[in-house]
């Protein structure tokens, strides 16, 4: 006779629970090309449509079920990092310099995106002009925070007019007198007619990550946090 059947595994009390998805913010501007070797060195590989130039897709899964990628323009990383729809990102200091978001944490330099932020004028205006003597300056810029604390400092009142690129098309059309922007080669200035006159800060990307995520998943993402630590070391 047949005995009793053998025992069932026993049935779990709960189904496993799937893992809060992670989400990476990345700057679909000119960094993303510097930002990709490190997130493939980490070894988060995104779906090939990420590689579709002609894709309409915002947000990429990968090779890891529990972390998708999306791709916004730089200042919008910080913004979705700080209120914590993504956990994770990449953003230049300069967009973490203009924000100022509490929430958001920047552990590390990737040393990716080298330029400076910096004050130019016309090159004319440049030979007799006298920076210590400003006591109120017109300034287009893209970064108004930055430059109104900036001049600030030294009781220079700032009047800034915000633009979203092509700054330096400003001082030749009397939009303002001098601009504030990011500088590399120094290419842009001098096609335009512009020579720097004071540099505001040094920038390079970051990883920034949600201070509110890093508490509760705290694990994972100092886990990452290491992970591109030990990348940007070597
Ligand atoms: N000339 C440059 N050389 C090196 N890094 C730069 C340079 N210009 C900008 N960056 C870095 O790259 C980031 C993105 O700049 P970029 O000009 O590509 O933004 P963008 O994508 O044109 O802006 P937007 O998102 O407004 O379209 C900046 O925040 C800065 O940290
Ligand atoms: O000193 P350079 O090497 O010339 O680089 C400086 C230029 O690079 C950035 O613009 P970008 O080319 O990203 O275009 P944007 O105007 O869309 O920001 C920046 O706003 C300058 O215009």
């Amino acid at each position: 006779m047949a005995g009793p059947p053998p025992l069932l595994s026993p049935i779990p009390l709960e189904a496993p629970m799937s893992r809060e998805k992670l989400v990476i913010a990345l700057p679909k501007g000119r960094i993303l090309k510097e930002c990709m070797p490190l997130i493939r060195a980490a070894g988060i590989e995104p779906e090939p449509a990420f590689d579709d130039p002609d894709t309409r897709l915002l947000r990429f899964a990968t090779n890891h079920a529990h972390i998708d990628i999306i791709r916004v323009r730089s200042f919008d990383v910080a913004t979705f990092v700080a209120f914590g729809a993504a956990q994770l990102g990449i953003a230049g200091n300069d967009v973490l310099m203009e924000f100022n978001f509490p929430e958001l944490y920047a552990p590390l330099d990737l040393d990716i995106g080298h330029c400076r932020l910096a004050v130019a004028e016309p090159v004319d205006l440049s030979r007799d002009d006298d920076p210590t003597r400003w006591s109120h300056v017109r300034v287009a810029t893209k970064y108004p925070d930055i430059t109104r604390r900036h001049f600030a400092a030294r009781g220079v009142q700032a009047e800034c007019i915000k633009l979203n690129g092509a700054m330096e098309l400003a001082p030749a059309l009397g939009l303002a007198t001098r601009i504030v922007d990011l500088v590399s080669t120094g290419a842009t200035l001098a096609a335009n007619g512009l020579v720097e006159v004071e540099r505001i800060a040094d920038v390079s990307s970051r990883l920034v990550v949600n201070r509110t995520a890093l508490k509760t998943r705290s694990q994972e993402l100092t886990g990452w946090i290491d992970t591109f630590r030990q990348l940007t070391d070597t």
